[in-house]
């Protein structure tokens, strides 16, 4: 019997009952929710090349962090150290350079005063922006000008507040763009939900209209991409329910951007594999860090990628 979509939602309505949700991303069916399978990211997930260098798997940026929330902008750098891109630079204040010299030495910095400096944004092939960064004037310049450049982004935490505050930014989302909201942030954004079952629904009508991934962040994530589809990722686990694991998340998805992977494959990848790495350490403990599920995931593609 396949599953009904009410077993991947905290609230369950007499709709999200009655709708069947396929296996596999390539499941011939008309349902349009698809729980992501193993064998899924093993069809996605290419192998490191032999005779590749740093240049191979791209230059992320990583635009993040203000003086209190210096952490997030660590957190989201190390997803991206972590998983694999080529180069990771971190856009940060000033205040956090000794700590990201100190604890991410593999990655590099560009000052807030660099960044607005004309190309000096050319270099990077994916660009994340939003963890901690704050909803200060500071922050909505930084977010205006990745957007004037026209640019698919991956936005998190304070960028999807500033969005949801700002229909004129929100207008200069470029299609290709994956927004990474929790629950709160989706409804910032579009509006309040009385269930999972019609947020879903408001959260496939905006893919589509904005040409845009939505990873919809909970237990179960959902990836809706601008067809309407929901992909279910069942990987994770409530060991995971700690501050900045979202931030790690997103450093990880701009890494497989960065990498070359379209926007739902990179989100699709980075979900299951934080996921998988949160449930992995969750064998041993009760709850883990989000460092932790950072510093784990490249363990994770390697038992799915065939050499
Ligand atoms: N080390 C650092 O520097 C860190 C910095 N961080 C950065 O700080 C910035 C602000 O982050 P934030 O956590 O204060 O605000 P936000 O995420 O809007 O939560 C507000 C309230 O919403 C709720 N809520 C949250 N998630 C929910 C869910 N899934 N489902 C349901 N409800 C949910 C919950 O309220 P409650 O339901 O408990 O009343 C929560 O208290 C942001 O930029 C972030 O990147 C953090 O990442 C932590 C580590
Ligand atoms: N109970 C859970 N089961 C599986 N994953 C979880 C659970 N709780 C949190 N997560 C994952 O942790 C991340 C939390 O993201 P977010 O709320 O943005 O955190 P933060 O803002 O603190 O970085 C999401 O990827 C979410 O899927």
């Amino acid at each position: 019997m396949a599953d009904k979509l009410s077993a991947f939602l905290p609230d369950s309505d007499s709709i999200s009952k009655i709708q069947d949700v396929s296996r596999g991303l390539s499941a011939a069916t008309d349902s349009p929710y698809r729980l992501i399978q193993e064998s899924d990211i093993s069809a996605l997930i290419r192998p490191r090349l032999d005779f590749s260098h740093k240049g191979t798997y791209g230059h992320a940026l990583i635009i993040a962090g203000e003086r209190a929330t210096m952490g997030a902008a660590l957190l989201a750098s190390s997803g991206c150290l972590y998983a694999g891109a080529g180069l990771t630079t971190a856009c940060i204040p000033e205040s956090g350079l000794m700590a990201l010299n100190v604890s991410l030495p593999e990655v590099m910095y560009l000052s807030r005063e660099k960044f607005f400096e004309q190309e000096a944004l050319n270099r990077y092939n994916a660009v994340a922006i939003g963890p901690g960064v704050g909803i200060t004037e500071e922050a909505v310049a930084l977010l205006s000008r990745i957007l004037e450049l026209k640019r698919p982004v991956i936005a998190d935490a304070d960028a999807l507040n500033l969005l949801a505050s700002n229909s004129l930014l929100m207008q200069g989302l470029v299609k290709g763009s994956i927004l990474t909201p929790h629950m709160k942030e989706f409804d910032r954004l579009f509006g309040i939900h009385e269930t999972w079952y019609s947020r879903l629904q408001t959260a496939r009508e905006r893919a589509a209209e904005l040409g845009i991934v939505i990873v919809l962040k909970n237990q179960y994530t959902f990836i809706i991409d601008a067809d309407g589809t929901v992909y279910i990722n069942s990987t994770g686990s409530p060991a995971m329910a700690q501050g900045g694991m979202g931030d790690v998340l997103t450093g990880i998805i701009a890494a497989y951007i960065a990498q070359g992977y379209a926007a739902k494959e990179a989100a699709i990848l980075g979900c299951f594999f934080h996921g998988a790495a949160g449930s992995e350490l969750a064998k041993t403990r009760s709850n883990v860090r989000a460092l932790e599920v950072a510093e784990y995931v490249p363990k994770v593609p390697r038992w799915y990628v065939s050499d």
